[in-house]
């Protein structure tokens, strides 16, 4: 929406463009100003120099407003804090109404106004891959080999990814990790991807979701040039897809996905998979596919004992203490939180994202008490996990469409409200961060879930029947 509306605004004429530009951008300092001394207010200033002051503003090329953080955790922290207050104070102060988009600092801004598409191969010139953009784009520096603790529950998966990254040609092909939710399988795939940019002997890596494989190719059938799309997936050294659960039983992506792996592995490029089930358990039609799968090394993941929770949550608190220099942990509360969170590595950070966010961000220490408090607030999700898949297919079935449709890049207006609050449940029901959301929503980029987040929770909030909707799904889902 905000390129469309910025376009309007700069047709005008060049001259008026220009003008509009100057006023816009002294217009836009004054502002952020204005919007940084308020929240100093709100914020007190301890936390104000913390996350606020580091962050810069500029304007896009297409008329956004972009607020840059100097990290992906800071942009999260925004997004998850102040990103709805920021963005309440701009419009209060912008007559022009400007959109309001946080990035990290090095991210691409969106391609398309609020959707960003899956790069469209036919959208891609010549020389320039689709796998250029989506490898930076999609790893995560956080998830790398030394924040990787390995335990009994992983040791398998962390060895034979150590090996695939360093061996000269594929020792198994394809390399499947399966197991629960949150156990560190998409962790370990950027980590390999990460790692074999940055070796002596540098390959290119390729890390997709299944859902963007899947959404990948549906466009690229509908624009009539999948030659481009096979290219970008078959033109790299290490294709990783996630999620591929996501394929089992859609037999045109089956085929190929089918056809995409064994021309890797036929030309000796690494192909890394993983899912919630292995290879034998998935409800996969076609059985040459079955059989490719089932042909590689298998490796498991399943949930940590005390000892590697232990080492996982030292490892998370390392990583949050570059960012919060005031964090400090005991021995007895890692302790506690470490033999208290059984349920995987996803609670044991959510619960420590919350014990940050009540403590070290006030200026507070980290008591047992804040502690305590954090996990009874946490524990209707822990009751009850949920998936953005689960959430996906309720929202389909209560608005009568179905999870292809809220995932595809259609924007019927009977598609994309139930999009919308399925993403708004995703955030509000599950502790995937937004830019995993995008990725499970057909490739979207985090922004295009903020916007829907915002969407809805200004529908709720002006009494929309919409409101209904997301309460009686809330019920449905929480069970
Ligand atoms: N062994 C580990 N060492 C450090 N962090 C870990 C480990 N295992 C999991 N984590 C952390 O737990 C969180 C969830 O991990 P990840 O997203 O890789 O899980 P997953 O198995 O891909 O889950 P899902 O199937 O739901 O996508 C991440 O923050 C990850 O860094």
């Amino acid at each position: 929406m905000w390129r469309t509306m910025a376009y309007k605004k700069l047709a005008v004429s060049d001259t008026k463009a220009a003008a509009f530009e100057a006023q816009g951008a002294t217009d836009i300092a004054a502002i952020w100003r204005a919007v940084r001394a308020r929240l100093r207010t709100e914020l007190g200033d301890a936390l104000y120099s913390q996350e606020i002051a580091r962050l810069r503003v500029r304007m896009s090329d297409a008329g956004a407003i972009i607020v840059l953080a100097p990290s992906t955790f800071n942009r999260d922290w925004i997004e998850d804090h102040v990103g709805a207050r920021i963005r309440a104070i701009w419009t209060e102060l912008d007559s022009m109404h400007r959109d309001l988009i946080v990035l990290a600092e090095g991210q691409a801004e969106p391609q398309s106004d609020v959707v960003r598409e899956i790069p469209a191969p036919q959208a891609v010139s010549g020389s320039s891959p689709v796998s250029t953009p989506r490898q930076d784009d999609a790893i995560e520096p956080r998830f790398s080999f030394d924040s990787f603790r390995v335990g009994p529950a992983n040791e398998v998966a962390a060895a034979a990814a150590r090996s695939i990254v360093s061996a000269a040609t594929p020792p198994f092909n394809p390399v499947f990790f399966y197991g629960d939710y949150g156990v560190g399988k998409t962790h370990l795939m950027h980590a390999v991807a990460s790692a074999v940019s940055k070796t002596s002997r540098p390959r290119k890596a390729l890390y997709l979701t299944a859902e963007e494989f899947l959404s990948g190719f549906v466009t690229a059938m509908r624009a009539r040039d999948t030659i481009t799309f096979k290219e970008t997936v078959r033109g790299v050294d290490f294709l990783l897809i996630d999620d591929v659960h996501f394929i089992a039983g859609k037999p045109k992506t089956e085929d190929e996905f089918l056809n995409t792996i064994a021309a890797l592995i036929a030309e000796n490029k690494q192909v890394v998979l993983a899912s919630h089930r292995p290879p034998a358990e998935l409800a996969i039609a076609d059985d040459r596919l079955r059989s490719l799968l089932t042909g590689g090394l298998a490796c498991p993941l399943s949930k940590p004992d005390l000892d590697l929770r232990r080492q996982i949550l030292d490892c998370k608190i390392a990583q949050a203490k570059c960012h919060y220099p005031v964090l400090n942990v005991s021995e007895p509360v890692r302790d506690f939180l470490a033999a208290r969170i059984t349920t995987g590595p996803r609670e044991l950070e959510g619960v420590l994202n919350n014990v940050i966010c009540r403590t070290a961000l006030l200026g507070l220490p980290v008591t047992m008490e804040a502690v305590s408090t954090a996990l009874r607030d946490l524990s209707l999700s822990a009751e009850k996990r949920l998936t953005v898949d689960e959430i996906q297919k309720a929202v389909a079935t209560h608005f009568g469409v179905t999870t292809t449709d809220i995932c595809s890049k259609r924007r019927t207006q009977s598609v994309v409200r139930p999009r919308h609050v399925a993403m708004y449940l995703a955030k509000v029901l599950t502790t995937r961060s937004l830019p995993d959301i995008g990725r499970r929503f057909g490739g979207r980029d985090h922004s295009t879930v903020i916007h829907a987040v915002n969407k809805i929770i200004a529908m709720i909030e002006s009494g929309d029947p919409i409101g209904q909707d997301v309460d009686c799904l809330t019920r449905e889902l929480r069970g």
